[in-house]
């Protein structure tokens, strides 16, 4: 086998491990705070948004997908343990396991879909963010905005508004290969 760790050519990887797998620049398992940021830059986002997330996501998570209480140096991320990074006031469209719950996600567009039934304007995600948190979870609100202000401001379309496809494909990471694929070809024409 060419490499026992490394986790990029099988199929039973959970949706939570294909949302994260494309943060995985070089395919070996693991996230270092680089990638995250060549991730984030693939996508369109500025330098500093992109150091900031880097910085704050690796802070947060590394330690909860590594064995023993002291952090590596290198604030890496283990993906075969991403589904211990969950934290609360989410959508729990993900649940313990990192799989993917179908009636969670179709809940979020019953309850805060009030314009278009196929869609979330800015302020429905607000109002999404406002009803998921659990009292006092400050952490865990904090963790939803972030993941829920960066999704609409990466997958919003050119009517500014979030579209349920575009909210479905972020669960699978698919999202993510569409956005970066757009910003190249928007670079490549510029030059
Ligand atoms: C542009 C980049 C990213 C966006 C837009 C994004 C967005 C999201 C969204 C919308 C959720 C679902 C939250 C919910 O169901 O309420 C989520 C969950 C999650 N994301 Fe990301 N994410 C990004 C990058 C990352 C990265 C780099 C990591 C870690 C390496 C990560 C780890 C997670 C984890 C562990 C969860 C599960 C949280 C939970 O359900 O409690 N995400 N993300
Ligand atoms: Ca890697």
């Amino acid at each position: 086998m060419a490499s026992s760790s490394g986790i990029g050519n099988n199929d039973e990887l959970t949706p939570l491990q294909k949302h994260v797998m494309f943060f995985d620049i070089n395919k070996d398992g693991i996230i270092y705070p680089w990638e995250t940021y060549q991730g984030f830059r693939k996508l369109g986002r500025s330098v500093f948004r992109s150091l900031l997330a880097a910085v704050l996501i690796h802070v947060v998570t590394s330690g909860k997908t590594r064995p023993g209480k002291w952090p590596s140096p290198l604030f890496p991320i283990e993906i075969k343990n991403i589904k211990f990074g969950k934290h609360g006031s989410d959508s729990d469209a993900y649940d313990s396991e990192g799989r993917f719950v179908p009636e969670k996600f179709e809940e979020i567009f019953k309850k805060y879909a009030h314009n278009n039934s196929e869609s979330l304007t800015s302020e429905e995600v607000n109002e999404l963010l406002k009803k998921n948190r659990e009292p006092k979870d400050y952490f865990g609100w904090l963790n939803a905005m972030t993941d829920w202000r960066i999704l609409f401001d990466v997958g919003k379309n050119k009517d500014g508004i979030l579209t349920k496809e575009a909210v479905r494909d972020v669960y699978d990471g698919t999202l993510f290969e569409q956005k970066a694929r757009e910003v190249a070809a928007k670079k490549s024409k510029e030059n």
